[in-house]
């Protein structure tokens, strides 16, 4: 089991660690409400796609277990279900993990209530189990794909470089405290550096403005002592510019995403295109690591993907911890970097990254390469496996 968690879940309650806090303080906050769990995801306490459609699942089947009881009708518990997943489906746009969590739900509550008062049986506890069922088997099943990932991703990346002497970049954070456990691209990372003879480096960037990468990657690899450098976004480029004189250039960007579209094109932390030219322009491998459940195939492209845009107070501050100078203790602060007044700041807290510049996509079910065309084409893909 990893050393880290995003959540802990023991019937009846979900817990979560509280993200806005990480690193410098472990807290765990209680979500056993929808409307704790909107708020938990919209805030950021809990992030990444994968932890947000599980975090959005358990927090539902813990509001049920605390709301209902036995004589609850049939319909008491639908119309209770269908409200709290259409409100709770509203607290973040663009990772479709929350979707597609908050459907599954809807999809057993209506396929169980219509069985049971077909059968004249009206017991709304029947329902309540078999969401709480569903919510459990999502935690279960995130876990076990990122594993996966991890495994192929990691025989793709060394079947491709070999088993030493290569490091690898990663942008935004996608371990352990974005999934049920393990990671997605971090995973990939993880497999590396325990079946790779030699792992080079690591790089994380500290992906601004949220700093998802300087507060929680860097935090997760220091912890699983994977060695690791911290760079800013924007020094990519310098770095892989210097492959030549390094003894472990940089061979791979690895990324998690979203939401894929169809045919391949990825929306992924803002950023993460830019590191797609990057990779382009030094011809290394772009990858993308994601849970089939981060596949959207009812979207043709990426231009329909929903982009969340987000509060200009992310761009215009910095937040961190302070060390008292007489208490020697840390203080959370916010400190403001740009200047005061009335200006335009744009904060799109995704970009979608075009198909054609992704080398592959690897998910649970294995890993699927770029056309030499330049495309993918992702239902036949993943119908093949
Ligand atoms: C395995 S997590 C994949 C993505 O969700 C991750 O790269 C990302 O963009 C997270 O964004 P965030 O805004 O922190 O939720």
């Amino acid at each position: 089991m990893d050393s880290m968690s995003a959540l802990k879940w023991v019937r009846p309650n979900l817990k979560i660690i509280d993200q806005l806090l990480l690193p410098h303080e472990q807290v765990w906050i209680d979500v056993c409400s929808t409307e704790s769990a909107h708020k938990a995801i919209k805030t950021m306490q809990v992030r990444g796609a994968p932890a947000i459609g599980v975090v959005a699942a358990l927090g539902i089947a813990s509001d049920i277990l605390h709301t209902f009881s036995n004589g609850v009708s049939v319909s008491q518990v639908r119309e209770y279900l269908f409200e709290k997943t259409s409100y709770l489906s509203t607290s973040r746009p663009t990772a479709v993990n929350l979707f597609e969590a908050m459907d599954l739900l809807k999809k057993i509550v209506a396929e169980k209530s219509n069985e049971l008062e077909s059968n004249g049986i009206n017991d709304g506890m029947i329902i309540v189990e078999q969401v709480v069922k569903t919510a459990e088997s999502l935690l279960e099943r995130d876990l076990n794909d990122n594993k996966a990932i991890g495994k192929f991703g990691s025989e793709f990346l060394i079947e491709r470089h070999g088993e030493s002497g290569f490091s690898v970049l990663t942008h935004c954070n996608t371990g352990s405290l974005a999934t049920a456990g393990y990671g997605t691209a971090l995973g990939i990372i993880r497999s590396l550096h325990k079946n790779a003879k030699n792992l080079g480096h690591v790089y994380c960037t500290e992906t601004r403005p949220y700093n998802q990468g300087s507060r929680l990657t860097a935090y997760e690899l220091f912890v699983e002592k994977i060695d690791f450098s911290l760079v800013t976004d924007s020094m990519v480029s310098y770095l892989i510019s210097r492959n030549e004189e390094g003894s472990a250039p940089v061979k791979a960007i690895i990324v998690g995403a979203d939401r894929v579209a169809r045919n391949g094109d990825t929306a992924n932390k803002i950023g993460t295109f830019q590191l797609a030219l990057i990779a382009k322009h030094f011809g290394i491998d772009f990858i993308v690591a994601v849970p089939v459940t981060s596949i959207d195939l009812t979207l043709d492209n990426g231009s329909l993907i929903p982009i969340e845009y987000r509060n200009k107070d992310e761009v215009t501050t910095t937040s961190g911890v302070l060390v008292n100078q007489n208490s020697n203790k840390l203080e959370r602060a916010t400190v403001r970097v740009a200047p005061f007044g009335d200006y335009g700041v744009w904060n799109p807290s995704f970009d979608v990254t075009p198909a054609n510049l992704i080398t592959a996509i690897i998910t649970e079910k294995g890993t699927i390469k770029r056309h030499e065309n330049g495309t993918f084409d992702l239902i036949n893909s993943l119908a093949n496996f």
